[in-house]
């Protein structure tokens, strides 16, 4: 008679939707993976881990249909996503991608802060449409380097593009929800005083109740009419139509956007603004940042099943 099967004692992991096929593949050997949209009771009943990979809604109601729920893990850095109530009250440990993310988000909001200021953008599309050779050279733009620059959320990523800008001699102060007793730039206790005494500011924080809509009318009058805002956190830091009609107004004089309110939805006003860059939620994106995610999340599933500290908890 056949030997029956070896029970498969990879333990069962609940995805909040489907992985990226690399992701998948790399954890296939590790843990037996069930779709939370095709979850049979029994599933429900018995899996302790949900991954959360990207950026879908995870609600109440998605976690309350998994009573042995222990771990949300997510592969992203900012879990606005996640019902974080919700897990607080349930006791839940939530885990982030931690610093995996952070190098490249940093070079990111750098590099939209350049092109904004220097119009790359703009200057890219005038010498493809043949305008340089019609018209002549593009008009002049501001300078960079000394620049004052006010970071909003200075953890990894902040502190990251706060490192890379003082080496291109801005000077760099920040707000944040208290002062980090290391970081060698001034802290300002009022985001409308750090807009007021900024050239550029660099949104690089977690979207929380407290964080939503914290740029609004009048820290962009504070930031003033040459002042950039640049967001690499979340759309919802901002007053998004407000943002637009300061744009409109000149209030303010410029963005680099690669967040949004209602992605991918981008308020159509924007897309014909050259003072304007904008990009596809992608700062945080590379080849190599996968990787890094890839191990984080390995790390905090082996943690977890292992009952060892986790490795990027999140703060409940
Ligand atoms: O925006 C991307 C992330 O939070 O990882």
């Amino acid at each position: 008679m056949a030997a029956p099967p070896p029970a498969d004692e990879r333990p069962l992991v609940m995805l909040a939707q489907p992985l990226f096929p690399e992701f998948a593949a790399a954890l296939a050997g590790r843990y037996r993976f069930v779709l939370l949209a095709d979850a049979d009771a029994p599933a429900a009943a018995e899996v302790r881990v949900l991954l959360v990979g990207g950026l879908p809604l995870v609600t109440a109601q998605h976690l309350g249909a998994l009573p042995a729920l222990q771990l949300v893990a997510c592969t992203s850095v900012g879990v606005d996503h996640v019902d974080l109530d919700a897990c607080r009250s349930r006791g839940l440990s939530v885990t982030n991608a931690g610093a995996a993310f952070a190098a490249d988000s940093a070079d990111y909001a750098v590099g939209l802060l350049v092109a904004v200021l220097r119009r790359v953008a703009a200057a890219d599309t005038y010498v493809r449409s043949g305008r340089w050779t019609a018209d002549g050279d593009y008009p002049l733009t501001t300078k960079v380097s000394g620049k004052r620059v006010g970071i909003v959320g200075l953890g990894n990523i902040g502190s990251r593009v706060a490192r890379r800008l003082a080496a291109f001699g801005c000077a760099v102060s920040y707000h944040s929800r208290s002062p980090k007793p290391s970081a060698p730039y001034p802290f300002v206790p009022a985001l409308r005083e750090l807009a007021a005494g900024s050239d550029v500011l660099v949104l690089s924080c977690a979207l929380t109740d407290e964080t939503k809509h914290m740029v609004n009318r009048d820290v962009m009058e504070a930031l003033g009419k040459g002042g950039v805002l640049v967001n690499v956190g979340r759309g919802g830091l901002v007053d998004e139509p407000e943002l637009v009609r300061c744009l409109r107004e000149g209030v303010i004089g410029g963005a680099g956007l690669d967040v949004y309110q209602n992605e991918p939805a981008v308020p159509p006003e924007l897309l014909a603004m050259d003072n304007v860059v904008l990009s596809d939620h992608r700062a945080v994106l590379t080849t190599e940042s996968i990787g890094g995610v890839l191990e984080v999340v390995i790390a905090n599933l082996d943690a977890f099943f292992s009952g060892r500290p986790l490795v990027s908890p999140v703060q409940l």
